[in-house]
């Protein structure tokens, strides 16, 4: 657990290995989420990578929220904490909003990549008026009154039934989040299409979606793939919108063998 400012803002990391690893991944969350969604799946990368995690601006213990921020400012984050912790070059790994912070990475300092995991996202998520809606709602009724509707997305009713446990701690990450880091992050993914920058990705790119992700469909995160040059694109089963917690063996099995095989 380590702290610094970037930007301003406090950011909450996790270093573990060397930031000049050649296998070193950086993970970027999803919305309503921090770092601890991708514990599962470290748990089952094992001694394989050196990682970097980090909560994104407003989000977790990172700071941020008290002023309104969009894409550039989160894409800026990301690119300063890597120069601040001697990363020059890396595996990217984002989860849905993550994934465009990395799409938005690569378009501004593509020196900084080996290779692209792109988990449950799209160039372009949902629309203006389904984030409208939503932001509408969270200002009136607070975050709890979009959890249930969330948990549906980034979950299976497999997992509902069978990992009650869990769902409540994840639902309970959703709501702890601030609300104001919420709202700037939704209003982000409001304001962003990365479609013209995805076919000017040259590295090895991996595209991972749950079978039965409600956020970013199989078919959506597949006509992203398409727009990547020599992309790869997988379908986790039984699994929906965040398959580093609801299926962390499969997408660990995913990762490893994409490390191994596409050298850079
Ligand atoms: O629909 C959700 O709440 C999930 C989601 C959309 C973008 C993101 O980052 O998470």
């Amino acid at each position: 657990m380590a702290f610094t400012t970037i930007n301003g803002n406090v950011v909450h990391y996790e270093l573990i290995g060397e930031a000049k690893a050649k296998n070193l991944i950086v993970f970027s969350n999803g919305l309503g989420t921090d770092f601890r969604i991708w514990l599962p799946l470290f748990d089952e990368l094992g001694d394989d990578v050196s990682v970097l995690f980090y909560d994104s601006r407003g989000h977790g213990l990172s700071g941020g929220a008290d002023k309104p921020f969009g894409m550039a400012d989160l894409v800026s984050d990301l690119a300063t904490l890597c120069d601040e912790l001697g990363i020059r070059k890396a595996t990217f790994c984002g989860l849905s909003v993550g994934g465009l912070v990395c799409q938005g990475l690569w378009q501004e300092r593509p020196d900084l990549f080996r290779k692209l995991i792109l988990c449950d996202t799209a160039p372009r998520i949902g629309s203006a008026g389904i984030w409208a809606e939503r932001i509408a709602g969270i200002e009136k009724d607070g975050i709890e009154s979009a959890a249930d509707s969330a948990m549906a997305r980034w979950f299976t009713p497999a997992f509902h039934e069978d990992r009650a446990d869990e769902l409540a701690g994840y639902r309970l990450m959703m709501t702890r989040q601030s609300k104001a880091g919420y709202l700037s992050t939704c209003a982000a993914l409001r304001d962003t299409d990365f479609s013209d920058v995805l076919p000017t990705i040259t590295v090895p790119t991996l595209f991972v979606v749950g079978d039965q992700d409600g956020s970013t469909p199989p078919a959506t995160v597949e006509a992203g793939s398409q727009l990547v040059p020599d992309a790869r694109f997988e379908v986790i089963d039984d699994c929906a919108h965040i398959p580093s917690v609801e299926q962390p063996e499969a997408l660990a099995e995913l990762i490893q063998g994409f490390m191994r095989k596409q050298a850079n």
